[in-house]
């Protein structure tokens, strides 16, 4: 699924009333019909009152689509206009009139208006103030009505967008945005769902479809949503004539005193990822702890006890994964920097490898094409300095996945995959992830992923989707307080499984019952 910005969907809506013969009336009926029936459904008839904001542009347009449709289905409907300017859209003010032909007049909110006081925390709140046609900083009026309505604990639906929010950027005054509970985003989510500044105002969301032009649609260039119908393309299927050597050679290099764990659990992530061999290199302490605990690892030392002073594998591998757990140090920085130098190999760079990068930013024109780097939120402002918002940041990543033709896997609560100006979102995972050794499993699955053949990108992708699934599949066990980084691996093989899970029928009996 694509994310478009707010110019695109308008172009969309343009390209479907050319090639579709309707009017842009006709394009707020289908929306605002989609979400009556996305409500009729779920309430069947409940009197729960619902308190309907319409602005006074398209977006309160749909509001009123709805509204109309929510009375005449005999709801339990209380409709407001919030006026914030004088200027009305001819699909406000055609739904308008057909709203008030039912003899149901909505409220009128003006400035020195007094806000509802009646409404509770059992009542429904639809939210059709703003859409994506917000153009500037809100109003008194607008920014009161909605701390007021943030302050009532209804449950608060968006049309297409939490109000005050904007599809591509950060609003001024984050406390001029109403939270929502549920947003319904009309053919394309915003891309403010997924960045962490903004994604907080709505606490779920989902697409409705309104038939916008589909080849428009697919010939829009946008960041991309990864879901199953995403990576179960990119899977490799298995050779029935395979052996160990088939699928990859992958070396783990990192880990120092104290922290042989992190070396541990990113190689085993590289094994269960299906890799066929996988070596790890660590400082004499973290031997034999991986010889006697990981009996399916091979292991190689650095001279050094406690630290990595000297990176330089002996072996055939395809793939080398570094810096998880290797720490700073002056003498494993020149270790990496000299590593870097000479080495030839496909990279995936975590953790510490980012921080020796940070502190010598000549390297990274000298590292393969397409080497994969996984900071989180620190080591990735480290690499590129900081931003002022969310887009920033995600603007600098890719003009630093550009110059230095590498890709970014941005670590996230909402994981994202940066190359070049491509933008790839997972939608795996959850808050159990935020565990100590996370980030180094994910470097493991990647770096065998890579080793089995996958390229580079797909191994990003689709690695990132199968450490969130096993959140995901594993929280029904563990819940999130209890699931850690030892899990995602036990739960690797379910998420694997679960590719190829169709989603249940209905039995007979349950077919007949409905
Ligand atoms: N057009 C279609 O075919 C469809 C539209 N859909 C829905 O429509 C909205 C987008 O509607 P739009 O009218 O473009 O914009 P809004 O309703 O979000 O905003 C209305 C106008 O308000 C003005 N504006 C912007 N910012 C402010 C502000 N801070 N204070 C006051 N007024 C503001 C602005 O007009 P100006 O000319 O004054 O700049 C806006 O145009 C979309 O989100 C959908 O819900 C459906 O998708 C169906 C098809
Ligand atoms: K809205």
């Amino acid at each position: 699924m694509k994310i478009l910005s707010a110019k695109q969907i308008y172009k969309a809506h343009q390209a479907t009333i050319t090639n579709q013969q309707i009017t842009e009336l006709d394009l707020l009926e289908r929306a605002g019909l989609q979400i009556f029936n996305w409500m009729h459904m779920r309430m069947q008839g409940a009197q729960v009152k619902i308190h309907i904001f319409n602005g006074i542009g398209n977006n309160g347009g749909v509001g009123l689509v709805l509204a109309r449709h929510l009375l005449e289905h005999g709801y339990n409907v209380a409709n407001y206009v919030v006026n914030y300017s004088k200027k009305r859209t001819d699909g406000f003010l055609k739904n308008y009139d057909r709203v008030k032909k039912l003899k149901q007049w909505p409220v009128l909110l003006n400035e020195a208006s007094e806000f509802p006081t009646d409404i509770t925390a059992d009542d429904i709140i639809v939210d059709a103030i703003f859409g994506i046609g917000l153009n500037r900083g809100t109003t008194n009026l607008v920014n009161n009505l909605f701390a007021h309505l943030n302050a009532i604990k209804a449950f608060k639906l968006a049309v297409d967008i939490p109000s005050g929010l904007y599809s591509n950027k950060v609003p001024n005054n984050l406390d001029h945005v109403l939270r929502v509970n549920y947003t319904l985003a009309f053919q394309s989510p915003k891309m403010c769902f997924f960045l962490p500044e903004t994604a907080i105002f709505t606490e779920q969301w989902e697409v409705l479809d309104i038939g916008l032009d589909p080849e428009f649609m697919h010939a829009a260039f946008g960041a991309q949503l990864i879901a199953k119908p995403e990576v179960l393309p990119m899977y490799r299927m298995r050779e029935k004539f395979a052996n160990k050597f088939t699928y990859g050679h992958s070396l783990l290099i990192g880990g120092s005193y104290g922290k042989i764990g992190s070396i541990q659990l990113a190689s085993k992530a590289a094994l269960v990822s299906g890799c066929g061999m996988v070596s790890a290199l660590v400082p004499e302490c973290g031997y034999n702890v991986l010889q006697s605990s990981f009996p399916e690892l091979m292991v190689q030392n650095s001279s050094n006890n406690k630290l990595l002073n000297e990176i330089q594998p002996k072996g055939h591998f395809n793939v080398i994964g570094i810096g998880c757990g290797m720490g700073t140090d002056e003498i494993t920085q020149k270790a990496f920097e000299s590593f870097i130098e000479s080495n030839t190999l496909p990279l995936v760079i975590d953790a510490d490898g980012l921080n020796c990068l940070s502190r010598n930013t000549e390297l990274l024109s000298k590292l393969p094409e397409m080497s994969i780097l996984t900071p989180h939120k620190a080591e990735l402002e480290r690499l590129i300095g900081s931003w002022t918002n969310d887009f920033e940041m995600l603007k600098k990543a890719k003009d630093f996945s550009t110059q230095y033709d590498c890709i970014l896997v941005l670590k996230d609560a909402i994981t994202i995959t940066v190359y070049h100006k491509e933008v790839f979102i997972n939608t795996t995972g959850n808050t159990a992830l935020a565990t100590a050794g996370s980030g180094d499993v994910l470097t493991g699955i990647i770096t065998g992923l890579l080793a089995q053949g996958y390229d580079p990108l797909s191994a990003c992708m689709f690695g990132v989707y199968l450490h969130g699934k096993t959140a995901d599949i594993g929280l029904q066990d563990t819940g999130y307080q209890s699931f850690i980084a030892s899990d995602i691996i036990n739960y690797l093989p379910d998420a694997y499984m679960d590719l190829f899970k169709q989603p249940e029928q209905p039995t007979p009996a349950e077919e007949q019952a409905e």
